[in-house]
């Protein structure tokens, strides 16, 4: 099922997401309607973080034709190398804001698939920037917390903007 994605400053957002003990059939499920969710919002990560549920479970898929779905459950990432890059980042919690993010370029993740089994996986580029970014979802952090208190409060006022008129609708 489709579920609906939180808005900054929506406070839910800021909650630390809790580490999965068994990767049930409820988890599969959580983890079907996460990626629906996702590929309908037309983003290429979705932590569960943003439709309101606190448990460290992540979906990605980097692919130009949606193919390559992934699964990260209780995810941790190691920095390899210490070089970081700017790369321009949205969040489907922030519609229609870009901001660039310097994030390490290269790092390992490790986490557990849908079937409960540990992997591992070097990742650079678009998909390391994702990783970054989805992992801090799940510790309550959104891409403008980097900004300038000036670029985060402009954005604020745009998202308070935004859903005044979706209540005045
Ligand atoms: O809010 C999310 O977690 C999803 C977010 C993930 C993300 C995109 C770009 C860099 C890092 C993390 C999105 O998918 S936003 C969608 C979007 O604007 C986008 C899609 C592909 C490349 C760049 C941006
Ligand atoms: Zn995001």
């Amino acid at each position: 099922a489709k579920l609906p994605i939180l808005e900054f400053p929506d406070e839910r957002l800021r909650t630390k997401a809790a580490p999965v003990e068994t990767v049930d059939d409820e988890v599969r499920k959580l983890v079907d309607d996460m990626l629906e969710t996702m590929y309908d919002a037309r983003g290429i990560g979705l932590a569960a973080t943003q439709i309101d549920v606190h448990r460290r479970v992540v979906v990605m898929d980097v692919s130009d034709d949606n193919s390559q779905p992934l699964v990260l459950i209780n995810p941790r990432y190691t920095p390899i190398g210490d070089e970081k890059e700017p790369l321009s980042e949205g969040c489907l919690s922030i519609p229609d804001y870009y901001a660039e993010v310097p994030r390490f370029l290269k790092v390992q993740l490790n986490a557990l698939d849908r079937n409960g089994d540990a992997y591992e996986l070097e990742a650079e580029g678009l998909l390391a920037h994702c990783i970054q970014h989805e992992y801090d979802h799940l510790e309550g952090v959104l891409f403008v917390d980097y900004l300038s208190p000036l670029k985060r409060n402009r954005i604020l006022k745009k998202m308070q903007k935004r859903h005044k008129q979706i209540q005045d609708a």
